[in-house]
C-alpha cells in the first residue's frame, strides 16, 4: 500500500508588509513573535519563515540582534526548521538583506527571484487609522517602491547562504522567475531539490486565479521535472483557496500573518497557529498528512 504524501506546512508569522494598526494579533515583540512561532509549530507547522520588528513601533528590522533573542527561544521550544527572510523589506539594501541569514545559518534562507513592483497602496483604501506615522508612509510610498534582487544580488545571497550549508526557499511571484531559477539551474548555482515558493496574489506579481496557480504548476513540472519541491502562498483573503488548490495538486503550503491577516471574511486570525490549524484540517481533509519537521527536512534535503 503506497504510503501516504507528507505535505510541509510553512508558517510566515510577522513578515514586513502588515503593519501593527492592521491586527492587534500580527506579533511584533520577539516575545510575541517566538510565542506566535512556536503555537505555529505546535499546531504543525514544520518550517517557520522569520522576520523581525522594532518592538517599539513594529517597524521592520533586518539587524541580527533584532532576531537573536526569539531564534533561541524557538530553537529551545521547537525542533521546527528555521527560515530566515533575506527579502526583509524592499527598503532594505542587499548587503543589510542578507545580514541575519549570514549570521545564523539557517537550514533555509527566503530568496526572492527577481526585483519587482512591490504594490501595498491599495492596502489605504482599507486602513485608514494609523498608531505610527511610519505605517500610512509605509503603504503610501509603494506606488514608486521597487523590491531589487538583480542577478548579481541573488548569486551573492545564494553564495553567502550554500558557504554556511543554508538551502533556499525561492520565492518566484511571477513565471519569468521560474525561468530565472532555471537559469541559475543551468550554470550549476543551485543544488536541489529546489524547494519553489510560489507567491500568488502580490501587486506586482501573479494573480490568484486558479489559472494562475495551474500556470505556475505546469511551467515548474516543464522547467524542473522532479527536481522540486513545490510550495504556495496566497496573499490576503485568497490564501486558504491557493493552500487548498496546491495540496490536492500534490504541493505543500506556506500560512501565516505575513501573507494574511484573516481566519476567514471579515474574521481577524488570532494567530498564525489558527491558521495552521485550518490548513491542516484541508490537507488531512484530503486524504494526506502533514510532514513533521524531521520529514521536511529529508524531503528538502537540509543540513539538520
Ligand atoms: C510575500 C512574502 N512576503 C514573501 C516573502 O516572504 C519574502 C521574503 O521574506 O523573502
Ligand atoms: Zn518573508
Amino acid at each position: 500500500m503506497a504510503s501516504t504524501r507528507k505535505v510541509i506546512i510553512s508558517c510566515a508569522v510577522t513578515g514586513a508588509i502588515h503593519t501593527p494598526s492592521m491586527s492587534p494579533y500580527l506579533p511584533i515583540t520577539a516575545e510575541q513573535i517566538a510565542d506566535d512561532a512556536v503555537a505555529a509549530a505546535e499546531a504543525g507547522a514544520a518550517i517557520l519563515h522569520l522576520h523581525a520588528r522594532n518592538p517599539a513601533d513594529g517597524r521592520p528590522d533586518q539587524s541580527p540582534e533584532a532576531f537573536r533573542p526569539f531564534l533561541s527561544v524557538i530553537k529551545q521550544r521547537t525542533g521546527a526548521v528555521v527560515n530566515i527572510t533575506t527579502g526583509g523589506s524592499p527598503y532594505m539594501s542587499v548587503a543589510d538583506r542578507v545580514k541575519p541569514a549570514a549570521t545564523f545559518q539557517p537550514e533555509v534562507a527566503s530568496l526572492n527571484m527577481g526585483t519587482m513592483n512591490f504594490g501595498l497602496f491599495h492596502l489605504l483604501n482599507k486602513y485608514k487609522d494609523f498608531q505610527h506615522p511610519w505605517e500610512r508612509e509605509h503603504l503610501e510610498n509603494s506606488r514608486e517602491l521597487v523590491f531589487r534582487n538583480t542577478f548579481k544580488d541573488i548569486e551573492f545571497i545564494l553564495e553567502t547562504g550554500y558557504a554556511n550549508g543554508t538551502r533556499f526557499e525561492f520565492e518566484c511571484y511571477d513565471i519569468g522567475h521560474l525561468y530565472t531559477l532555471r537559469n541559475f539551474h543551468d550554470r550549476g548555482l543551485v543544488r536541489g531539490p529546489l524547494f519553489i515558493q510560489s507567491v500568488f496574489g502580490i501587486l506586482g506579481g501573479i494573480g490568484v486565479h486558479q489559472e494562475d496557480v495551474l500556470h505556475m504548476r505546469r511551467t515548474a513540472d516543464r522547467l524542473f521535472g522532479d527536481g522540486y519541491r513545490w510550495s504556495v502562498l496566497g496573499a490576503g483573503a485568497a490564501q486558504m483557496r491557493v493552500a487548498a488548490m496546491a495540496a490536492a495538486m500534490g504541493g505543500n503550503v506556506r500560512v501565516g500573518l505575513e501573507d494574511s491577516l484573516w481566519a476567514g471574511p471579515g474574521r481577524l486570525a488570532a494567530g498564525s497557529a489558527e491558521q495552521v490549524r485550518t490548513v491542516r484540517g484541508i490537507i488531512e481533509g484530503l486524504g494526506l498528512e502533514v510532514a513533521t519537521p524531521d520529514e521536511a527536512r529529508e524531503l528538502l534535503a537540509l543540513k539538520g
